[in-house]
């Protein structure tokens, strides 16, 4: 980064994820949030970036405007990508962080209304441009690249934990499943929903449900397509997950400690995203944690010749600074093309 021009992004979702990315950016010093839609009202989007910032006091609301010391970004009450102008922003790319417009052609609605770019935060529904996590193929991000995934929390989590173990073992199969939060899309009561599970009041149930980590794996990690199945409890704790995993080594000489020891080693090649927690921790200990794999060495167990089981913790902070991460990559490459030209 130069310092001279900062990164102009666009926000559409300003849910929990949008707020962390918007949080975030302020306590940047390189990209600047121009505008962020959503359909929620100004003031209480306001009200609820308020009630869980760190530093509360500096998020100002004026007019149709929330303002810190050092950003000012218009809010847009909007419900559509194809409605929203990006144009008149002039942003570099913007982040959807709606979790509901995940397809080809919502993205291409974003593109139309004028971002350069987009990223989503969660996985896509159909084929993109790319899926990135920039520890593990950002160096396959093309600055052609217009429509992007960052994968999702826990995709992220998992693709860290096999792209770890998986430059000193051979993994021939596995099986993860998160331990997860409820998230806004599940019902408080007993409502009729998208399925059967998701109709199940969120807090009252451990609610099995799918994942889809395990469709896009290939995508990020081309080895591992098709070898991991992927499931998701939801049960009744508001943040914090826990990434289960079990795996089948081909050698039987591996063992529970050479595994942490690894992973120590990953989290030192990983710094900003990996960590390993030696002490006994539960959910609540990794609230507004910015590690996208919180490694727990206590939970690595072996059973049999090839059978290992492994605990991974994380919450959404942590992916909110990964899909910055995504945008700084974007930038990066924008600008190497620039000098270039
Ligand atoms: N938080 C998690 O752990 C988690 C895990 C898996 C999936 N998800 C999903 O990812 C998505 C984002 O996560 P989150 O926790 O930030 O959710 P959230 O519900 O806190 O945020 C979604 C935001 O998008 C806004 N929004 C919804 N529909 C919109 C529309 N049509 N136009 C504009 N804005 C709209 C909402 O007003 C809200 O501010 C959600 O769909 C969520 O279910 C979340």
């Amino acid at each position: 980064m130069d310092g001279s021009k900062p990164i102009r992004l666009g926000i559409m979702g300003f849910g929990q994820t949008g707020r962390q990315i918007y949080e975030l950016a302020c306590a940047s010093s390189d990209i600047a949030v121009l505008a962020v839609a959503d359909v929620g009202r100004p003031d209480i989007l306001h009200y609820l970036l308020q009630s869980e910032a760190k530093d509360p006091g500096q998020f100002r609301l004026e007019g149709n405007f929330l303002t810190t010391d050092r950003q000012r970004t218009r809010l847009m009450s909007i419900d559509t990508p194809g409605e929203m102008p990006w144009d008149i922003f002039d942003i570099d790319m913007v982040i959807d962080a709606t979790g509901i417009y995940g397809s080809e052609l919502d993205m291409r609605s974003h593109l139309d209304g004028g971002a350069p770019r987009v990223l989503i935060r969660t996985l896509p529904d159909d084929n993109i441009d790319r899926i990135v996590i920039p520890e593990i193929n950002g160096g396959s991000a093309d600055v052609r690249d217009r429509m992007i995934s960052a994968g999702s929390p826990t995709t992220t989590a998992l693709c860290l934990l096999l792209h770890i173990l998986s430059e000193h073992f051979v993994i021939e199969c596995g099986s993860m499943t998160t331990v997860h939060a409820y998230t806004s899309d599940q019902a408080l009561q007993d409502y009729a929903g998208s399925d059967y599970r998701r109709s199940r009041s969120a807090p009252k149930n451990i609610i099995p449900n799918g994942h889809d980590a395990g469709r896009w794996l290939g995508h990020v990690l081309p080895s591992f397509a098709g070898k991991i199945h992927t499931s998701t409890l939801n049960v009744p704790v508001q943040e914090g997950c826990l990434l289960d995993t079990t795996l089948v080594l081909d050698s039987t000489a591996v063992t529970a400690d050479e595994i942490n020891e690894v992973m120590r080693t990953g989290a030192k090649q990983f710094p900003s995203s990996v960590s390993v927690v030696e002490d006994p921790i539960v959910s609540s200990d990794v609230l507004g944690s910015d590690y996208s794999l919180l490694f727990d060495a206590k939970g690595t167990l072996k059973a049999g010749d090839h059978f290992i089981k492994t605990l991974g913790w994380y919450e959404t902070r942590g992916h909110a600074a990964r899909l910055l991460d995504v945008v700084r990559l974007y930038a990066d490459l924008d600008r190497k093309l620039e000098a270039e030209s």
